[in-house]
Order: structure tokens, then C-alpha cells, then sequence
């Protein structure tokens, strides 16, 4: 079993050479998609791996829905890394059903899969989308939140019980909240990656727009905002975005499925939903290096995650 607690000296200077020098060997380009059951820190990971926010993160579970795609090219090498939504075995509806497709579709025709747990545990949520994953692909045991783990030498024998579930290519404990760790793990996939040319544009963090960024980001203010009160069959629905010189505009409806739970977002005297929206104008503006003007509404559409075809509208297939 391989811990990797000891990168070899070639993936140590593959690691260290900086992004803008001219790549010495041959290019290496490969897909990376990263699996795990909601909240054990995927999304984390991948901005830490990419090293720019592409992804949404939040304390609730189920927050990302959409497939995202983030480019990182070090050196010789360019990562190209899939984010999936987390796998729900709860409920069987519309939205469910689509988005354990996504899972499925995403990990069979990539290089190499990072399957997230925490440290230490391991439970029936994590059984099933272990048991998702497809032979062919190299898979690397990535158990996250290893700083939350007191008694560090319970590790090695939990890693031995995981050694025998699946033949796991690499055992990985780490933080993906250690920017050392997250270095090293970019070290080892580097080594899973093909040798081919890049796909991207060495500067490319991610493929997907700028308004997919501001509908996530939305989503994401929408989360932190309510805490645990909104259910996540909540969305968000970005209807224009235009640009004129450096001035983006924007207007967003979130959907919630109850009458009450829009008052939950609209807040007292409509407090929170100025509050979402002044969070993700002020965070889109840094981003951008612009102005941005964005109108946030928020409308009532009862039954929405169980009608198919609504779902497929509001592109999640
Ligand atoms: N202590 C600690 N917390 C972490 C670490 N990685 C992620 N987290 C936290 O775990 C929570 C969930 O992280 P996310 O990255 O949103 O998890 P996810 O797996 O993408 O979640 P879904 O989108 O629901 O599938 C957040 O509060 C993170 O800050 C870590 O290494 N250590």
C-alpha cells in the first residue's frame, strides 16, 4: 500500500516548476473527475487543486449540481478536472435521477477518479458510490479532513479495512485546506495523466461561462444564507446577462418549491435577499474586475424537482 507520504524527486520538480516556463518534456493532458457522497469537501478540493474558485462550496450538503470542469496546467502537464454532484440515494424523483446520471456519466471516460471520503469513517453513503465506479479506471483514495482526525493512529488501520473494500491505485490522507497536501495530490495525478497534447490554453481555469458562474454563485449565497431552513430543491435560474464595456448585467430567479419558503428567502423587510444579492455582486465584481448589476428575483413553482421536463429546462441534463 502506498501512502505517498514521500513524492519522489521527479514529481517534486514536476511540482515546483513554475506555470508560465516553458514545458521541458513531452505534454501530458488527462481527464480527473472527483466522486464522493455530498459534504466530505469535493468542491473544496477541486478549487484547491485548480487554485481558483470554479466551484461552489457550502456547509449544506448538495450544493453542487452541475458537471464543472477546472484546468490547471503545471509544467508539461494540464489537469483537466470534473466536478460531479453528489451522489443522492435518498429520493427518487426527476432531479435525483438526473443527477445520478451526471455521476455516471462523468466517471467512466476519464483518466483517473479521486474518490473523497473523510478520514476515519466510512459508511453506507460512501458504499454506494464506491460501488459506482468503474473497473477500468485508476482510482485514488483521497481521505479528506485528515485535520479533523485527533487520534492519528487509528489512520493506518482504517486505511488497511479500506485497502480491502476496493483495489484502490493510491491511499491519500489529507486537508484539502493544506495547500502542501493539495501540491503533493497534484504531484501523484500528474503521474495517471497521458501523454498527449493539451486541450486547453495554458491561462483556461474553466470551460463554463461567466453566466453559469453567476447563477453558482447566486446558488451558493442562497445556501449560506439560509442555513438548514431551504430545502435543496431550490435553484436558481439566471434569465439575462448582457455586457456592456466593463458593466455586466444580470437578473436571476430563485425557485423554491413552498410559498413559505420563499418568505424564508425574501427575509425579514426583505433583508436576506438584499443580502444574497449584494454577496454575490460584490464577490462577482472582485472576480471580474468590474461592475456588475444584478436583480434578484424569487418565484414560487411548486413540484418543479419532480416534473422531468422542467428539470431538463433548467439544465440539469
Ligand atoms: N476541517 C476541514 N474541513 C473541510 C476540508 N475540506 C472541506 N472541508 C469543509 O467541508 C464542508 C463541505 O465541503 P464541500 O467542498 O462543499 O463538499 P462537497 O463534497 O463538494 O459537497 P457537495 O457539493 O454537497 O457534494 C465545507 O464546510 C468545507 O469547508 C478539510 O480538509 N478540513
Amino acid at each position: 500500500m502506498s501512502t505517498d507520504s514521500s513524492p519522489s524527486s521527479s514529481t517534486d520538480a514536476a511540482s515546483s516548476t513554475p506555470a508560465a516556463a516553458e514545458p521541458a518534456g513531452p505534454q501530458r493532458c488527462g481527464f480527473i473527475a472527483i466522486v464522493g457522497k455530498p459534504n466530505v469537501g469535493k468542491s473544496t478540493l477541486l478549487n484547491a487543486l485548480v487554485g481558483a474558485k470554479v466551484s461552489i462550496t457550502s456547509r449544506k450538503a448538495q450544493t453542487t449540481r452541475h458537471r464543472i470542469t477546472g484546468i490547471r496546467t503545471e509544467g508539461a502537464t494540464q489537469f483537466v478536472f470534473v466536478d460531479t454532484p453528489g451522489y443522492q440515494t435518498r429520493h427518487g424523483n426527476a432531479l435525483n435521477r438526473a443527477l445520478n446520471k451526471a455521476v455516471l456519466g462523468t466517471v467512466g471516460d476519464v483518466d483517473l477518479l479521486l474518490f473523497v471520503v473523510e478520514a476515519g469513517r466510512f459508511d453506507l453513503a460512501d458504499a454506494k458510490v464506491l460501488a459506482l465506479l468503474p473497473p477500468n479506471v485508476p482510482v485514488i483514495l483521497v481521505a479528506n479532513k485528515l485535520d479533523r482526525v485527533h487520534r492519528r493512529v487509528e489512520i493506518a488501520p482504517w486505511l488497511r479495512s479500506m485497502q480491502e473494500r476496493y483495489p484502490f491505485a493510491e491511499f491519500f490522507p489529507m486537508s484539502a485546506k493544506q495547500p502542501r497536501d493539495v501540491q503533493r495530490l497534484l504531484a501523484l495525478c500528474e503521474r495517471y495523466l497521458p501523454e498527449q497534447p493539451w486541450m486547453y490554453e495554458a491561462d483556461d481555469l474553466t470551460d463554463r461561462s461567466e453566466r453559469f458562474l453567476a447563477g453558482e454563485l447566486v446558488r451558493e449565497k442562497l445556501f449560506r444564507l439560509t442555513g438548514d431552513e431551504l430545502p435543496y430543491t431550490s435553484t436558481v435560474v439566471v434569465d439575462r446577462f448582457e455586457q456592456e464595456g466593463e458593466l455586466r448585467r444580470i437578473a436571476a430567479t430563485i425557485i423554491v418549491e413552498r410559498e413559505s419558503h420563499k418568505g424564508i428567502v425574501i427575509g425579514e423587510k426583505g433583508e436576506r435577499l438584499k443580502r444574497i444579492g449584494t454577496e454575490t455582486r460584490q464577490e462577482l465584481e472582485r472576480e471580474w474586475g468590474g461592475k456588475v448589476f444584478l436583480e434578484l428575483w424569487v418565484k414560487v413553482r411548486s413540484g418543479w424537482s419532480d416534473d422531468e421536463a422542467r428539470v431538463r429546462a433548467y439544465g440539469y441534463e
